[in-house]
């Protein structure tokens, strides 16, 4: 991944750092029709690039990764425990890219039909560009250029970690969609029992705010 020019490079990054305190074990691993919910983020990035990075919290059991060939890393160091931003620093400091789209790890309606929607806005001379349904923003289903690396390297030093305050700070481009399954998140037993046991999608479906 790492010797090859940056230019037109887009990287993958999956977001599977936090605790799935809520949930009560790891998320990443809940299953949806047999099949893991990374996976589906997996597969959804790997319908838009080959180069894919799976940002992983300190316990996870990497037998299952390694199993699948997957790239994964932890956050750095410095950063663990800090949130996503932490997740998409770690990526941009170690693998080069012009642009990187992200994605969760617990999103298992998630589908690249979306993510290539993003992709349109790329050349809009945004530095992020950002879904939003009925008016929730979706950093974390997202794509950012890497000139907001040493920013968000900034908010990281200064404690600011939400997604919410940084992307503000950037050239942001928010594109409403309208797929509402698309964006649900799994974060509760409840939420598992709802979405996934009964199938008991939108328009019951609430998307969790970003914090
Ligand atoms: N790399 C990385 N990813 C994170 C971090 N914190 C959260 N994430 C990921 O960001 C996404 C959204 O986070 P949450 O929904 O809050 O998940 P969580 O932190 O595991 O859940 P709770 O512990 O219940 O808050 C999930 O895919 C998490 O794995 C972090 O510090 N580093």
């Amino acid at each position: 991944m790492g010797d090859e020019s940056s230019v037109n490079k887009m990287i993958g990054i999956v977001l599977a750092g936090g605790q799935s305190k809520r949930f009560g074990q790891p998320k990443a691993f809940a299953k949806r029709n047999g099949k893991e919910f990374i996976l589906y983020s997996i597969e959804a990035l790997q319908c838009i690039t080959k180069d894919v990075v799976v940002v992983i919290h300190p316990e996870i059991d990497t037998k299952w990764l390694q199993r699948n060939q997957l790239t994964y890393i932890q956050d750095l160091e410095l950063y663990q425990g800090k949130g996503p931003l932490a997740g998409i620093y770690s990526v941009m400091s170690q693998f080069k890219s012009e642009w990187y789209i992200v994605l969760p790890c617990d999103t298992p309606f998630i589908n690249a039909h979306l993510l290539k929607k993003l992709q349109l806005y790329r050349n809009d001379g945004c530095e992020a560009i950002v879904p939003s349904v009925h008016g929730n923003i979706q950093p974390l289903i997202a794509m950012y250029h890497h000139r907001v690396k040493e920013k968000i390297r900034w908010h990281l030093e200064q404690n600011k970690l939400s997604m919410k305050h940084f992307l503000p700070s950037i050239h942001t481009r928010y594109v409403e969609i309208n797929d509402d399954d698309a964006f649900i998140n799994i974060n509760t037993k409840d939420e598992y029992d709802q979405y996934i046991v009964h199938n008991n999608l939108f328009p019951q479906a609430s998307f969790s705010k970003t914090k």
